[in-house]
């Protein structure tokens, strides 16, 4: 996977951010609106008399963008347009409706470091987050400091231990570190921290130096 321009730890300054952050623009602040629209179903009564109404808006919503839609070919190939920061993605994009979005920022030892609440769509035992969600997030995290460490790869392991349940409501801090390069393989460690610095999921990651190519 190819680092590109990316900023490093060796060339840029400390608090450098390194995804996408939220800009205001008309498609970040629909997304938002969509992010609130699943948080806002899971809680509304299921005895709200409006559904079936709220149903039928969303579907309108759901046809106009869809008509408005490019190819897919089209819409990859413009995605992947660029230095490969992306506003796409399940974990930091602020295009994603499915991401926090999480915002993660650079510090001069190496790590990258970035702080979310999440809420119950990430909702796995009650009232904490989802063991796979945790795993994404970690997942992202790593590979996010593996560019700011100057190197890439695919995620080849992903050891994952829970320490203990990781709150929902709360905020979190989650952070990577590239450990070490030993050829093609990279080896990253993260965590998520409480506030108060307990330590819920840390996790061990394998990345191979290997790229899957852009789509043109
Ligand atoms: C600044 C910020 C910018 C942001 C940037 C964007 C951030 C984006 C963040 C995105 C983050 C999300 C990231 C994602 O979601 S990546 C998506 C999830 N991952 C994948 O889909 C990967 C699928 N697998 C593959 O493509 C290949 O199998 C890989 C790439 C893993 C290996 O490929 P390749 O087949 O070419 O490798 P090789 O066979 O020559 O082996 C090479 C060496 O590696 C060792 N090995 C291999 N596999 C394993 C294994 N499983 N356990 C232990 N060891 C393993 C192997 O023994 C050998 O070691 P040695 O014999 O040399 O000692």
């Amino acid at each position: 996977m190819s680092v590109g321009t990316h900023p490093t730890f060796e060339n840029s300054p400390p608090g450098t951010v390194l995804t996408s952050p939220p800009d205001g623009s008309a498609v970040d602040r629909a997304t938002g609106a969509a992010r609130r629209v699943v948080d806002a179903l899971l809680r509304t009564d299921r005895g709200n008399a409006n559904l079936a109404r709220v149903a039928e808006e969303l579907n309108s919503i759901a046809e106009h963008l869809e008509e408005h839609a490019p190819a897919v070919a089209e819409r990859l190939i413009d995605m992947w347009n660029g230095e490969g920061v992306t506003r796409h993605d399940p974990v930091t994009g602020p295009e994603n409706a499915l991401a926090p979005p999480l915002v993660l920022e650079g510090l001069p030892d190496g790590s990258v470091r970035g702080t979310v609440t999440l809420t119950i769509p990430y909702q796995g035992p009650p009232g904490h987050v989802h063991g796979g969600v945790s795993a994404l997030l970690l997942d992202h995290v790593l590979g996010v400091a593996n560019a700011w460490g100057g190197k890439a790869g695919m995620t080849a392991q992903l050891s994952t231990r829970y320490h203990r349940p990781t709150p929902l409501f709360e905020p979190l801090t989650l952070t990577g570190k590239l450990i070490s390069v030993d050829g093609r393989k990279i080896t990253t460690a993260g965590d998520i921290r409480t506030a108060d610095g307990q330590v819920c999921v840390s996790v061990e990651g394998l990345f191979v130096d290997k790229s899957v190519p852009r789509p043109r």
